[in-house]
Formats: structure tokens, sequence, C-alpha cells
């Protein structure tokens, strides 16, 4: 199994070489979070473009170092954007993150996650509601019925969703990011389990949303495994550090960008977890 020394020196050259590089991570996400995700990306260092046409998105895809779908609020334009950048992601091997938000809400967001099958997104980030749905889904082991998601917020807990993840990354070949109290991350060989955050972290809307970008921006860097810990760590870093100095969720959003900004390299790889076997 890979030590945590090795995972921990991958972290620290990812954010360096973010930080140093300011690479690009095109968006197309929803419009309740859009800002606070863009914020995010530049807080840690990457370059955001949010977009919502097909040839925009195959622009992004193209001459982007990593991309973001989010399919949190679906416009009709999206059943063309979507699996025209997705296929082009897959053609020329880019890496790319899904974030399958409320998956199993209406016929069009239905049908473009389960195209998502074939395109393999190089990390899947959702919350444990949503990894559960998507494997049931693409019907890999440990998914369960879509009539399980409510909305956006998750009804389940991280560790329901270990099998699943774990399903998903072995489909996909990438790495899977679980968010909740404990984050839960997976190659489909080993887990990590990142601790930190704050419960404030439930109290805004896009902390998810912004986590998807984060990672994509981490991808254009290192692994699908190493951008999704490392994106999941340093806003379990902020969020904990954030917590401490706000009285309530308003000021928490400025405090963690603060956070995510300031954060050393060092400190986000020595960010509590541990490492298990799938
Ligand atoms: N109760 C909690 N305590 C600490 N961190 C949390 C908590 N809930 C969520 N987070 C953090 O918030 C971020 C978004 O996770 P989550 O709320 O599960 O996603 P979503 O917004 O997609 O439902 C992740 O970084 C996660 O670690
Ligand atoms: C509230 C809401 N409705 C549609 S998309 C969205 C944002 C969800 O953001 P997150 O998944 O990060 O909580
Ligand atoms: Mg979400």
């Amino acid at each position: 199994m890979i030590s945590k020394m090795d995972i921990q020196n991958s972290m620290i050259q990812a954010v360096e070489t973010v930080r140093k590089e300011n690479p690009m991570a095109g968006s197309i996400t929803n419009t309740v979070t859009i800002n606070f995700v863009a914020n995010a990306q530049l807080a840690v260092g990457g370059s955001a473009a949010m977009v919502y046409l097909p040839d925009e998105g195959e622009f992004l895809a193209k001459n982007g170092g990593a991309t973001y779908i989010n399919v949190g609020t679906l416009l009709p334009v999206y059943e063309d954007t979507l699996p025209h950048t997705a296929k082009i992601l897959q053609e020329m091997k880019k890496p790319w993150v899904l974030d399958p938000v409320a998956v199993g809400i209406g016929s069009l967001r239905t049908q473009l996650l389960r195209q998502f099958k074939e395109y393999k997104p190089t990390v899947i980030r959702g919350n444990a509601s949503e990894i559960l749905a998507l494997a049931g889904l693409w019907g890999l082991d440990g998914g369960t019925k879509l009539s399980n998601v409510r909305g956006v917020d998750s009804m389940d807990s991280v560790s329901a969703a270990r099998n699943a993840a774990i399903a998903l990354a072995r489909w996909t070949g990438g790495a899977v990011a679980v968010s909740g109290e404990t984050d839960l991350i997976t190659d489909g060989s080993v887990v990590v389990l990142s601790h930190g955050g704050s419960h404030f972290m439930e109290k805004i809307t896009g902390a998810g949303c912004a986590l998807g970008g984060v990672i994509a921006v981490y991808a254009t860097a290192a692994s699908p495994f190493i951008a999704a810990l490392t994106g999941t760590a340093v806003f379990n870093l902020a969020g904990s550090r954030a917590e401490k100095k706000v009285e309530g969720p308003g000021s928490f959003q400025v405090h963690f960008l603060n956070e995510l900004y300031k954060a050393s390299a060092e400190d986000i790889a020595n960010n509590p977890f541990e490492i298990e076997e799938a």
C-alpha cells in the first residue's frame, strides 16, 4: 500500500504547482453557487471560467488543464453541452470532475448522468446520498435506488457510501470523493478518511460545489486520487480554521475563502487523515 509520506509529498507538490502555474480549470456548473466555486478556485491559486454553451464547453475542455461539470441547475442547452464536453474530455484524456448534484430529480438529469457512465469521469465528487444514487443508476455494487435522494443535501452517512464509492472508482479507473463530517476518498484500491471541516459548511450553499471546482484545479497538476485528497484536505483545514473565527454562516464564507488562500502546502498535507485498504 502507498505510504502516508508519499501521499503527503504528492499533495505538497500539487499545492505548490497550482500556486506557481495558476492553471485554468473551466466549469459548467449550477447558477446557485457559481460565484463561490470560482472564488474558491482562485483562492487556491487556480484560474476559473464558467460557460453554458456546447462550443464554449469544447473550448475549455481543449484549452484548460481540467474541467468541472456540476449538474445542479440544468438548462435545456445542457442536453448538448454536457455530453459534447464530456466526450471531448474523454477522447483527449483530460481530467474532469463530475458532481452529480441531486441525482434522481427529473428526466434530463437522469439521462445525462446515465450517459456519463461511458465517459468515465476522472473524479466523481458528491455527498453520500449522491454517490449511493449514482452507483445505483450505473448498476454498480453498493448503489441504492434513486428514490432515496431528496434534493441537494445528503440523507446518508459517508460510511454507508463506502462500497458505492469503491465500485465507482473501479469502474472509472479514477477517484471518488464522498463528503460529509468525515470525508472518504478512494481510487478503488485504498480508502482515505480525511478529518476536519465545520458544521457551518452544511449551513452555506456551495461548499460541495466549490470542493468539486477546487479538485478540478488540483487535477491539472496531480493524479485524480491526489487531487481529490488535496482538495478535501484544504477544505477540511480551512473549514476548521474559519469556524474558530466566526459566529455564523455569513461571515464563515468570507473567512473560509481567506483560509483557503492562506493555507500552506505543509499544513494541507498534515491535515489529519488515515489510509485503509479498500
Ligand atoms: N458536519 C460537517 N462537519 C465538518 N465538515 C463538513 C460537515 N458537513 C460537510 N462538511 C464539509 O463540507 C464540504 C461539502 O460537503 P457536503 O456538505 O457533504 O457536500 P454537499 O454540499 O455537496 O452536500 C466538504 O468539504 C465536507 O468535508
Ligand atoms: C441549492 C442548490 N440547488 C440546486 S444546485 C444547489 C447548490 C448545491 O450546492 P452544494 O451541493 O455545494 O450544497
Ligand atoms: Mg452537493
